[in-house]
């Protein structure tokens, strides 16, 4: 690490720039504008009123993820896909799937997302290292972020540990990860709370990840 001002005071200034993190991944900053982060997470807010609200999942060893979540489209449980719809996934969303892969690969390669993990953390909230490996097909995977500013490891597809990368996500990006990049071990190790813009009206941080799973 160099040595710079403390956090937030050069934010702004400098352009933050799209980035080839590994071959297939894909960091976007500021893909989604404030108007478009707000229906979101009113979005967001709506879903976890139904009837499948926000829940900590429970693992099977026993272990309860500090993130709360719910599934949209097909249902996620660790670790597999049901056959089974809670909340059906909007066509706009799978509409705005579309156009992220698009955005990162100049394509959308006929991206077809048929559930969508949606993850809410607050201030405490981790998720450990792990490969998105339950859906049956190669087609990336979208993570759309909303929120307090977090810590994303994107590592390698061999192990949880080294060599990986740590990228700022922020409210707003848009990261795809796909090709030899699909089966990457990724986590979040840390959530900075408060840095959302108090406009967004979020506290905490959300994440969308739009998938399709094959099935
Ligand atoms: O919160 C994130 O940025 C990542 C979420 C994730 O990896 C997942 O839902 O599988
Ligand atoms: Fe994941």
């Amino acid at each position: 690490m160099t040595e710079g001002p403390p956090d937030g005071v050069l934010d702004g200034l400098f352009p933050r720039e799209r980035a080839v993190v590994a071959p297939g991944a894909v960091h976007v900053p500021g893909w989604l504008p404030p108007e478009r982060q707000r229906e979101l997470v009113a979005a967001c807010r709506e879903w976890g009123r139904g009837p499948f609200p926000y829940r900590h999942t429970v693992l099977p060893g026993g272990g309860v993820m500090s993130v709360r979540s719910l599934c949209l489209g097909r249902r996620w449980e660790p670790y597999r896909y049901l056959d089974e719809v809670g909340v059906e996934l909007p066509e706009w969303l799978a509409a705005l799937g579309r156009r992220a892969v698009a955005e990162a690969y100049g394509d959308d390669g006929g991206f077809a997302p048929d559930t969508a993990l949606v993850n809410f953390y607050d201030a405490d909230a981790r998720m450990g290292m792990h490969q998105d490996k339950e859906e049956r097909s190669g087609a990336p995977v979208v993570s759309l972020s909303l929120g307090d500013r977090c810590v994303f490891r994107f590592g390698n597809t061999e192990t949880r540990g080294k060599p990986y990368t740590d990228v700022e996500l922020r409210s707003g990006d848009l990261f795809v990860f796909g090709g030899p990049s699909r089966f990457a071990y990724h986590g979040v190790p840390k959530v900075y709370p408060g840095t959302a813009d108090p406009a967004l009206g979020l506290t905490g941080r959300l994440n969308l990840t739009l998938r399709q799973t094959g099935l």
